[in-house]
Order: structure tokens, then sequence, then C-alpha cells
């Protein structure tokens, strides 16, 4: 198994994107801290992952509280006694178009999506120099990342931040053998997508539902993008095959950004 024994943090991790890549890792042999704001799904995951012979810390975590993630990593050290990947995968969606966004909504969104994968960055590599070792941190960006995205601007805003931090991160820590990286969904069926959807509805008027078809019908591949996808790259992102790849922002869409 090509993570046994590794150590993982995945935030997020109560449902969706965060869920899968958990579980997935799990299957590959490590073992995992779970951090989310949801406890009581935390402890689902956590049983999903014990039942697969591994071991689960949960880290009830808000990760716009810097003392917080800082916390959750000592908790996942402690508890599975190493601390070898950070995954920053929390993150929220913000649906407005630009005339409408307020001071609030752009400092809500920028505590989560920015601040909080900074203050991941900057835990897991003091954790990782405090022990002496090499690591791996992987941030979630987006498409939307590489493409601003129509009455989702502050949203990609936040998704271009996460790489811009991603490649200097990337530039700061190669010394001390860390590798930062991102990974770039495309248009996945989880909770956020019921939300943007729900909200385009709201906006434009169109029919619910309408907004996540279109999507879905641009994807080349012809099909919507499922958590597991995604659990797929960042599982190579986690392993020792992604050794020599440092500073990118790596697309899995089925065909919607082409870079
Ligand atoms: N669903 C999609 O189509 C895409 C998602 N992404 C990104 O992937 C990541 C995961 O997204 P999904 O699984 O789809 O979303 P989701 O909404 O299903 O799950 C997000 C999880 O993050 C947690 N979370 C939110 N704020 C938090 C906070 N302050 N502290 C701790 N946990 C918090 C939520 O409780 C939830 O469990 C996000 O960063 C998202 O921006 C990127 C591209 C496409
Ligand atoms: C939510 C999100 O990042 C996209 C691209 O749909």
């Amino acid at each position: 198994m090509k993570l046994q024994n590794k150590v993982i943090l995945v935030t997020g991790a109560a449902q969706g994107i965060g869920r899968s890549v958990a579980l997935r890792l799990a299957k590959e042999g490590a073992n995992v801290g779970l951090a989310d704001l949801k406890k009581e799904q935390l402890e689902n995951v956590a049983q999903e992952i014990e039942q697969l012979g591994r071991k689960a810390a949960i880290c009830v975590t808000d990760i716009s509280d810097r003392n917080a993630v800082f916390a959750a990593v000592a908790h996942t050290e402690k508890t599975l006694g190493g601390f070898d990947v950070m995954i920053n995968n929390a993150g929220i969606a913000a649906v407005k178009p630009l005339a409408d966004v307020t001071p609030e909504d752009i400092d809500r969104i920028f505590k989560i999506n920015v601040n909080g994968v900074l203050w991941g960055i900057q835990a897991a590599s003091e954790k990782f120099k405090e022990r002496k070792q090499k690591g791996k941190i992987i941030n979630a960006s987006s498409i939307a990342g590489h493409d601003g995205m129509a009455i989702l601007g502050i949203y990609s805003a936040t998704k271009f931040a996460v790489r811009a931090i991603t490649q200097t991160a990337a530039k700061e820590y190669a010394s001390a053998g860390i590798t930062v990286n991102s990974y770039c969904p495309g248009i996945v069926g989880t909770d956020m997508w019921v939300e943007i959807d729900n909200r385009f509805s709201e906006i434009t008027g169109a029919p619910k539902g309408e907004t996540y078809q279109k999507m879905i019908d641009s994807i080349a591949l012809g099909r919507a993008q499922t958590p597991d996808d995604v659990a797929a790259l960042v599982s190579f992102l986690c392993s020792d095959d992604s050794d020599y790849i440092t500073g990118q922002s790596i697309i899995t869409d089925g065909g919607i950004v082409y870079r």
C-alpha cells in the first residue's frame, strides 16, 4: 500500500471531497486526522476509517482560527504518532455578482478559503521542521482558480489566491524538503454545488438544477466529477510518486479548462 502508516490531516473531512479523500487515503494504508466544524459527521467518517483497519483522529476545528489549526496538527501528531502530509481542503462558496459583493462577504470567504489554507501551511511546515523530516502540503484550489467564473467572482479570487500561496510556499519551503501543490477540481456533485445551483436560481431565475446541468454538459468527458475522481489525484500527490512535483496547481476536471 503506497501510503502505509503515513499520518495525514485532511480539513473539511466531514463530507464531500474531504470525506472521499480521507477514505481513499485510509484504503492506501494511511492513518488520518479529520478536521471540520461538523463533529457528528466527523465521527461517522472516523468509524468508516476504523472499519478499514486504520486509525483516525477527530479535530473539531474552525480553519479560520489560526490557533485551532495549529491545535489540530498537534492533536493529529499526538494521537496518530507522526505527521507526514497536510491537506487544506475545507472551503466555502460565495455566489454573487461582483456589483453586490459586500465587505462582509469578502471577509467571510477569505478568512476560510485563503487564511485557513495559510494557517494550515504554517502549522504543517512548523511541525515538519520540528520533527526534522520532509513533508507534503496539498491545497484545494479549483478550475475557478485558473479562470474567473461569472457570479463566483470572489470565490474565484480566493482560489487564485490559493494558487499564488501554493507557488510561494513551494519556493520558501523547498530547502526544508517540503513540497506544496494544489488540486483544481471542476464540477463535483457535492453539497457545495447544490448551494451554488440554488443561489444561481435565486439570482438569475434559472430553474433549479439548470445551472449545474449546463456545467455538466460542458465537460468533454461527458459526466459530472465525483469526489472519488478528486481523491485519486490527491492520493497521488500524497505518495512518494509525486516527490519531484512542487508549486503546481493541477487541474482534474474531465476537460473544461485547458492549461
Ligand atoms: N464541489 C466542487 O465542484 C468543487 C470544490 N472545490 C473545492 O474543494 C473543497 C471541498 O469542497 P466540497 O467537498 O465540494 O464542499 P462541501 O461543502 O461538500 O464540504 C466542505 C466541508 O468543509 C467544511 N468547512 C467549511 N468551513 C469550514 C471551516 N471554517 N472550518 C472547518 N471546516 C469547514 C464544511 O463543514 C464541509 O464539511 C473546497 O475547498 C472547494 O472550494 C474545488 C472545485 C470544485
Ligand atoms: C465550486 C467550484 O470550484 C467550481 C469550479 O465549480
